[in-house]
């Protein structure tokens, strides 16, 4: 099979992670005979400091006529202290979202046993956790107009808008990843406060009847935020807007032992991102030390749900699991035995060519 693969490294740890990905990528390409075509193009910060834009043109063109999209994340110190920068690569991000129609975000949660561990929290309690978060992803308070300040700049705001069909496409899709796993859906909202939670509860309950077998129930975030952790286990497939999901899931990585974990797949109207669900992690950037892991999954995620190469992505799954196993991992998950952000990429690669 030809796979037209964008590539979008972006800001901080982006390539470097991004590396790890490839390199595991062509180890399981090798192996199967499959050709891949890489394309890089700017995001971020770097492409602010290259072109002025955060996420050019030829960029979107690059996403528009690839079969799949591998990001690594965007994001810069120098913008983060500076309010009053006119250009950040966080719109770049959303700019990418909202042009390639990227409404859904899903992101899986899953422990894996030979870090049971490495939680905080404690092992029963996380022991066999897996749920899949989904996220809403091109609207909600991130893309709401009015935002900005008022003449005197004493005042600022952000709008929350949300459409009937904005949450009925990503319900339909959240009661399809239910039926396919344990039936049972939680929508998370604060439809005690917000007027856009209550149309999202008000639009689940008209759709709730077209799937009788899924067992639906409603949860407010803040509980939610406390239910995740303290019970994660209780959750199979959770549905959320934008600001929630991204919050709930920093959080549910606690649970798997590292931010570094967590892969997504951003499902778009016209292509499809796989991206970590963590940031640029400046301070780690160009140290080599930062966890490959989300973005080697997320690798699984593209092979599997862009291409449908389902034994391949199961083969990237295994390499992990046995990278976990054995310990080689980095400085995360073993401050005193960690290997290197590379070591980890080249190790797992090596795996897979011997399976
Ligand atoms: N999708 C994205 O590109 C994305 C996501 C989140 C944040 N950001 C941006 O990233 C920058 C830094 O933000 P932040 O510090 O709040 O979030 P972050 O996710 O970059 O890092 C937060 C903390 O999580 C841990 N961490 C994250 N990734 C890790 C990895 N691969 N391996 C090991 N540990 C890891 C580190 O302890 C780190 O200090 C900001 O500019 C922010 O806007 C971008
Ligand atoms: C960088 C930021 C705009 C982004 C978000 O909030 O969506 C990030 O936190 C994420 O989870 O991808
Ligand atoms: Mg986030």
């Amino acid at each position: 099979m030809k796979l037209n693969i964008a590539v979008l490294p972006g800001d901080g740890i982006g390539p470097e992670i991004v590396e790890q990905a490839k390199k595991v990528l062509d180890a399981v390409f090798a192996k199967k005979g499959h050709e891949a075509i890489y394309t890089e193009a700017l995001v971020g910060a770097t492409a602010i400091d290259k072109t002025g834009n955060p996420y050019p043109d030829e960029t979107h063109e690059l996403c528009m006529k690839s079969d799949a999209v591998l990001f690594g994340a965007i994001g810069d110190p120098k913008y983060d202290n500076d309010p009053k920068a006119k250009v950040r690569p966080e719109q770049g991000l959303l700019a990418m979202r909202k042009k390639l129609g990227l409404y859904a975000n899903i992101r899986p949660v899953a422990t894996f046993p030979s870090l049971l561990h490495k939680s905080p929290l404690r092992a029963d309690l996380v022991e066999g956790a897996d749920f899949v978060a989904i996220r809403e992803l091109t609207g909600g308070i991130y893309f709401g107009r009015p935002q900005g300040r008022s003449e005197d700049g004493q005042t600022a705001y952000d709008t929350s808008v949300y459409t009937t069909e904005e949450i009925e496409r990503i319900t339909r899709l959240a009661f399809d990843f239910a039926m396919k796993r344990r039936k049972k859906l939680t929508v998370v909202d604060k439809a005690n406060v917000l007027a856009t939670s209550r149309l999202w509860r008000e639009t689940v309950q008209s759709i709730a009847p077209d799937y009788p077998e899924v067992e639906v129930e409603y949860m407010f975030v803040d509980n939610a935020a406390m239910q995740l952790i303290q019970w994660p286990k209780r959750f199979d497939v959770m549905v959320t807007e934008n600001m929630f999901g991204d919050i709930l899931t920093d959080e549910a990585s606690v649970i798997t032992g590292s931010l570094g974990l967590l892969p997504s797949a951003s499902i778009g109207l016209h292509t499809s991102v796989f991206e970590p669900i963590h940031g640029s992690y400046p301070q780690a950037a160009g140290k080599n030390i930062a966890n490959p892991l989300a973005t080697i999954l997320s690798g699984a995620l593209m092979l599997e749900s862009a291409f449908e190469l389902k034994e391949e992505a199961q083969m990237i799954r295994k390499a992990v699991d046995a990278s976990l196993e054995q310990g080689k991992v980095t400085e995360d998950l073993d401050k005193e035995n960690a290997i290197s952000t590379s070591e980890v990429g080249d190790w797992i690669a090596e795996y897979i060519k011997n399976m």
